[in-house]
């Protein structure tokens, strides 16, 4: 019997690069609480960024961001060490380059999450090679209560990462997917699904198994193509 497209999706075969997938979106979207269960019990490389911001209470150096003064920022920037690095509301965040590069070439998959204007970059410096998927909150009202909800932004500082959320959902239509994080078992088994039929486009369509054509067509239900400018709209204006 076919197994359902939200299946863990088997990894690299020899001699095969590992897949880039950006994931981007609004501060407050629920990109790492996605992130977390996507890719749980799964060998993939995730990237930790280098940010000026201070940490929160319980976040550790090395695993949550590494936290940088801004001259070691910017001395990294200067040698060219991010792949790409954007302010966000009064602070840097970047992506090493060296570690991605790395676990590419050795076959594993590499996940970021990131903003949408350090997205931009990567998707100009890498074009096709990165799979860039953004996530969508199902209204501006229920992300302010969602960062509100999370308690680790001043309300000063939640209202410029709204602010900013209204540029970036207009963005969309940017990225190759974009998926609406209402229902949370429904948005990892759509990222699994174009993790899985992301990887399946590595062979031709010739060899793929039942389960790879079922993970194509969910993952086709998720293209940007897909989402009207009227649907978007109705995100910015609720
Ligand atoms: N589908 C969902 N339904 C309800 N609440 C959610 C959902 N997804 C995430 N949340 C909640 O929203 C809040 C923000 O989520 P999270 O920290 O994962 O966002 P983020 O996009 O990673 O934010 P940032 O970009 O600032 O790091 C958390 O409190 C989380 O529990
Ligand atoms: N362009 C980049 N954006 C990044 C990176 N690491 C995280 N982020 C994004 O920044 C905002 C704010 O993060 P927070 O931890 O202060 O809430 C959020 O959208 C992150 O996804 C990075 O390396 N580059």
């Amino acid at each position: 019997m076919a197994s359902a497209p939200q299946d863990r999706p088997a990894s690299s075969l020899p001699g095969e690069r590992g897949l880039l997938i950006v994931m981007t979106g609004a501060s407050g979207v629920g990109k790492g609480t996605l992130r977390e269960r996507w890719l749980a019990g799964q060998d993939v490389f995730y990237s930790t960024s280098w940010t000026t911001r201070e940490p929160r209470p319980g976040e550790v150096n090395g695993r949550d961001y590494v936290f940088v003064s801004p001259a070691e920022f910017l001395a990294k920037a200067q040698q060219g060490g991010f792949l790409e690095h954007a302010q966000f509301v009064g602070n840097h965040y970047g992506t090493p380059i060296e570690p991605i590069e790395a676990a590419l070439d050795r076959g594993q998959d590499v996940v970021l999450e990131i903003e949408v204007e350090g997205a931009m970059q990567v998707k100009d410096r890498m074009g096709e090679r990165a799979i860039l998927v953004f996530i969508m909150p199902p209204s501006l009202t229920e992300l302010r209560r969602r960062l509100t909800g999370r308690a680790t932004e001043t309300p000063e500082r939640i209202e410029k990462r709204l602010a900013r959320a209204r540029d970036e959902i207009q963005e969309a239509h940017a990225f190759r997917y974009v998926i609406v994080n209402d229902d949370l078992d429904r948005a990892v088994g759509e990222l699994l699904a174009v993790q899985h039929a992301e990887r399946a486009a590595q062979r031709s369509a010739e060899h793929w198994t039942e389960q790879d054509r079922e993970a194509r067509a969910l993952a086709d239900t998720v293209r940007s193509t897909a989402l009207s400018r009227e649907a978007l709209q109705r995100v910015v204006e609720s």
